[in-house]
This record gives structure tokens, sequence and C-alpha cells, in this order.
């Protein structure tokens, strides 16, 4: 039998008046009870107090608002003890305990307020049911990271979407009804697979070195540089350049609105989306709104493409040569975009506070670089830009042999392992329960993981909070203890790893090698006094995100040489 928490069944009574479709695809997303019991509220006989005449109103508003209140509370108390109830009878041990950080009808609230201090502590025992609002979750302990991440069976896609807050319920029907999403899922990987492609990027180089130089030497000396905003703003120039349209990466003023309302769009996920994704919050109205602007700009740059001609190397001939309509390329850019830059813009703008906060590996990354450059052409008159000509794509990403960058890769790394603390999720879409590391995952649960369990953990890492690129060189190598396997989780593991890895290396490498050549930074705060280290890690933030504590690079300009 089906079981619907109260909310679902006032929400659906509300929305069959006003919004029908909503209404049935609210209805296809509810939840089933394991045990099969029943815990049904129907809304339809649910009525309110009707006033007679206009005197006995403000009575009839009192005693309705009253009685509602009193049905919400009564109903929110008996649905947790049931659900406290069906797990502590239920004779399967493989059924995850239900969490008791947790309120009536809202769920854990602590996910969003302190975030892995929540999971953390829910899966001091093992694994953990949590529920957030209607959303049931279990929370995945570290000893479980070998089956989180190998397991094919739960939707990568699916999951982001709930709980990015990027879609009204997990049913697909309603996502696609909705016309707009903002994951990757299904063919979608297959065009970003084709874009990343070596040859593709390597035959595109030359652009990106452009756009990397007209960066750099717009930055000018003496200037205190707001890191996680104008870098990101070059990332995302770089990445539009590659996976979504030329013609629109030309035009600083296009990505410039481009990136506004990706921004916003980062935003608009609040825990309130999340938790009650069928109301027509402001922040969901909003996001809809800038797809739609998004959704104009794709347009006009298929439609011009379409009057003018073939480009044949860039992305967007790609997505039209493969037949997609105008709405699909939207779609597929944004979410390409989407998976793309948040991360890549944090990333290097947090490489290079802590390279800046670490002027010894500054120096030893700046050397690395310069003599890898030389490697290639040693006319060190010549400006970079020209320079870096003959270096390809495979060049920059090469893992091994003396050119492979090693200082700067474990540079790279370990800003990745200390910066990044970022939850994993996957989604049991199957139709039917699984079992995941004997644990039963009931259908339309959520998995979470998170990156802290192994990155900021004492018995993965020695001093785990600070930053110390040596922890991967050959001799400690922290991250291959064979007693500790999946140590390190950056770039993700087993079924969805990182599929633009090497483009973000090549932006990360192409940026800071713009940098370092051109200048040398220190780390300030806004009003540019020096800084000795970065503000602390944030690890109770549920998205990738800048310090809290705003800082700055102050530039003095150097010989490119
Ligand atoms: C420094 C930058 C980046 C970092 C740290 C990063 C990190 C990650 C991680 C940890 C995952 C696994 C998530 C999980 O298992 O739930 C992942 C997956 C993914 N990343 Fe990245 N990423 C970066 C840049 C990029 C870029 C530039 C692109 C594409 C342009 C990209 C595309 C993807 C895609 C498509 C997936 C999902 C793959 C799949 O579903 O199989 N990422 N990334």
């Amino acid at each position: 039998m089906r079981c619907y928490p109260i909310w679902t069944c006032l929400g659906s009574k509300y929305k069959y008046w006003w919004q029908p479709d909503l209404a049935r695809a609210s209805q296809n997303a509810m939840t089933t009870s394991k045990s099969g019991d029943a815990l049904c509220i129907h809304s339809r006989n649910y009525q309110l107090p009707m006033a007679h005449s206009l005197t006995m109103l403000p009575l009839a508003f009192l005693l309705s608002t009253a009685l509602t209140a009193a049905l919400l509370a009564f109903f929110a108390f008996w649905q947790r003890r049931v659900q406290k109830a069906k797990i502590a009878s239920s004779t399967d041990s493989s059924f995850a305990p239900y969490t008791s950080l947790s309120y009536p009808i809202l769920g854990s609230l602590q996910y969003f307020s302190a975030h892995w201090e929540f999971l953390r502590t829910a899966t001091k025992d093992g694994a953990a049911s949590f529920h957030l609002a209607r959303q049931q979750c279990i929370a995945v302990p570290v000893e479980k990271r070998q089956e989180f991440f190998s397991d094919s069976r739960p939707s990568f896609a699916l999951a982001y979407a709930v709980m990015l807050g990027a879609t009204p319920s997990m049913n697909k029907d309603f996502l696609s009804s909705m016309g707009f999403d903002i994951t990757l899922g299904g063919r979608s990987i297959k065009f970003l697979a084709a874009l990343l492609r070596n040859e593709r990027i390597n035959t595109n180089r030359f652009t990106l070195y452009r756009y990397a130089d007209e960066w750099v030497s717009g930055l000018g000396t003496g200037a205190l540089t707001n890191p996680f905003d104008t870098i990101y703003r070059t990332v995302f120039r770089l990445t539009v350049n590659t996976i979504a349209a030329s013609s629109i990466a030309t035009s600083p003023i296009i990505c410039d609105a481009l990136v506004k309302i990706f921004h916003e769009l980062d935003q608009s996920g609040t825990p309130a989306t999340i938790l009650f994704p069928w109301f027509p919050w402001w922040e969901r109205v909003r996001r809809f709104y800038l797809m739609k602007h998004f959704h104009d700009i794709m347009t006009a740059a298929v439609d011009q493409r379409r009057k003018e001609g073939r480009n044949e190397e860039d992305p967007l001939q790609y997505l039209i040569d493969e037949g997609l309509s105008s709405l699909e390329i939207t779609q597929f850019t944004l979410a390409a975009l989407f998976s793309g830059i948040a991360n890549t813009g944090v990333v290097t703008a947090y490489f290079l506070c802590d390279l800046a906060a670490h002027p010894a590996y500054l120096a030893l990354v700046r050397q690395e670089i310069l003599l890898f450059v030389s490697h290639f052409n040693p006319d060190s008159t010549l400006p970079l830009l020209t320079r870096l000509h003959s270096i390809t794509f495979d060049d920059w990403i090469r893992g091994s042999s003396h050119l492979a960058l090693p200082i700067t890769n474990r540079c790279l790394k370990e800003t990745i392992r200390l910066r990044i603390a970022t939850p994993f999720h996957r989604l049991n879409d199957s139709g039917r329960d699984i079992e995941l590391g004997g644990t039963v995952v009931p259908h339309g649960t959520i998995l979470t993981f998170h990156s802290s369990f192994m990155h900021h953990n004492e018995e993965f890492y020695t001093e785990p909070l600070r930053w110390d690129p040596e922890r991967f060189s050959a001799e400690r190598a922290e991250d291959m203890d064979p007693g500790r396997p999946m140590a390190f989780v950056g770039w993700g593991l087993g079924k969805h790893q990182c599929l633009g890895q090497r483009l973000a290396k090549f932006e990360i490498f192409l940026i800071t090698a713009f940098m370092v050549a051109s200048y040398d930074f220190e780390l300030v705060n806004i009003d540019g006094t020096p800084m000795a280290e970065m503000p602390p890690v944030e690890l109770n933030d549920a998205v990738v995100s800048p310090p809290k504590q705003e800082v700055r690079l102050k530039l003095s300009a150097r010989d490119c040489s």
C-alpha cells in the first residue's frame, strides 16, 4: 500500500484545484513504505469549517487555523512515530536505523545548517536513515565508500537534481514536463564526451591561450584582484568556448550576462526549495525566468549559426549536426556548463590563493612551469602567448614523464583535497528496493556520502586541515595506503568519475602559467593587509563555495621571460 506524508496530501489538494498536472506528477513521486503499512491521510476528506455569516468570519478563521495547526501537529508526530516504530520493529537488520537528529514534518534540518557535522554524527554507528521533508535519505558511512562509488544502479543525475533543488520532485515525467533540467544524464554524457575529446580541445587550444592572455593582461599591476570573481569569469569563457558556442565566448558582454545567470541559478537551490519542491517559491519562479533567459541567448546563437553557415570546430555546430533542437541545445549546454564551471572556477581561485599563501611553493610551481614552457620554446624573449603555441593539450595533461608538472599536480591535488568539501548523491530510481553494502535502499531513497569522510579525517591524512602537498609525494603517498583504499575522491571514483578532469586541469594550468609568468602575487584581505594563511575550510557547506571571509590577490608585474 502507498504511503502519503501529510504535507503531500495537503499539497496535492491545493494542486488539484489549481494545477492538475502538478498533482498528477506529485502523486507519481509518492514513496512506498517498506513494510507496506498504510499511512494515508485523505486530503479530500479534510474540510475547512464554513462561516455562515460575516460576523462569524473571524471566529471561523481562528477555529480553522487552530484546527489545521492541531491536525498538522498530530499527524506530524504520528507519522514520525510510525516511521520510527517501523524501523525499530523491523527484524531486518539491513534496514538503516532512523537518526535521532530529526524534526517533525521538516526532517533533519541539520543537513542544511551543519552539513558535514550532521552526516558524521548520523553515521557514527553505520548507515542511517533520515528525512528532508518527504524525501527519504540514507547517509552512507565511510566504510561503505567502495559500494557507494562502484554501484551503477542508483541514478547520479536525478539525485543531484533533487538535492540541488533543481526539480520539484524526483519524478522523471515532471522533470521533462518542466522542459528544463540542470543535470546531465543519458545521451548528454555522450555529447559531452565527444566535445571533450583530445583532438577537439587541441585544435581549439589557440583560442583558449588567447583568452587566458587577454585576461591576465587586463589585471594590471598593483591591483587587488578577487580571484573568486575574475578567475571564475575566465574559466567560464574558456569552458563556453570548449563545450557551448565559440560565438558566445567571443563576446565578453554575453559571457558576463551568462555568468550572472549562472551565479543566480547557483543560489536558487535553497533549503526551502529542496524541502518543499512543489511550492511555488520565488526562487523557483526566478530560476525558471533565468533558464528562459539562458534559452533566449542560446536560441539566438543557434539561429545566427543557421543563417551564417557552418563552423567546423565549434561545439554548437557539433550539437546542431547531431540533430538537437534549440531547446535540447539549451538543456545540454546549461547542464554541461554547470558541471564544468562551478568546480573549476572555485578550484582555480583556491589554487592560486594557496600558492600565494605559500611563497616557497609558488616559486617551485613557477620554476616548473617556466621550464616546461622552455622545453617547447626556449626563446624567453618572446611573449608567453607565442611560446605556448607549440604546446598541445596532451602536453599539459600528460600523466607521466619529466614533463608531467609533478609539483604543480601535487599542489592542485592538495587544494582539491583540502578546499572542496563536497557531498555525493545517488538516488534509487530503479522502481524496487536494492541492497547496497548490506543496507536496504528503498525505491525513491537518496544516498548521501561526503568527501570529508576521507579528505578531512586524521585516519587518512596527517594534520588533514593543513595545506601540505608533500603528503602526495612518492615517499609519503598518504592517499595510497593499501589499508585505506579510495582515500582521494576529488575527481570522483568508480562509475561516475569526472568526465571533465583533463579539461579542468588544462584550464587551471593555463591560467596558472599566465599568472606565475606575469605576476608576483600575495594573499591579502579586502583592505590589502597581508594574510599569512587562507581562512579555515568550510566543511559544513553543502555546495562548493568561496571562503566566507573574502580574500584578494595583490599583484606586481614581473618580466614574462
Ligand atoms: C576542478 C574541477 C572539477 C572537479 C573538482 C570535479 C569533480 C567531480 C567529481 C568529484 C565528480 C564525481 C561526482 C559524484 O561521484 O557524485 C565529477 C563528476 C563529473 N564531472 Fe567533474 N569536476 C571538475 C570539473 C569538471 C569539468 C570541467 C567538467 C566538464 C566540462 C566536468 C564534468 C563532470 C561530469 C559530466 C561528471 C559526471 C560523470 C558521470 O555522470 O559519469 N567536471 N566531477
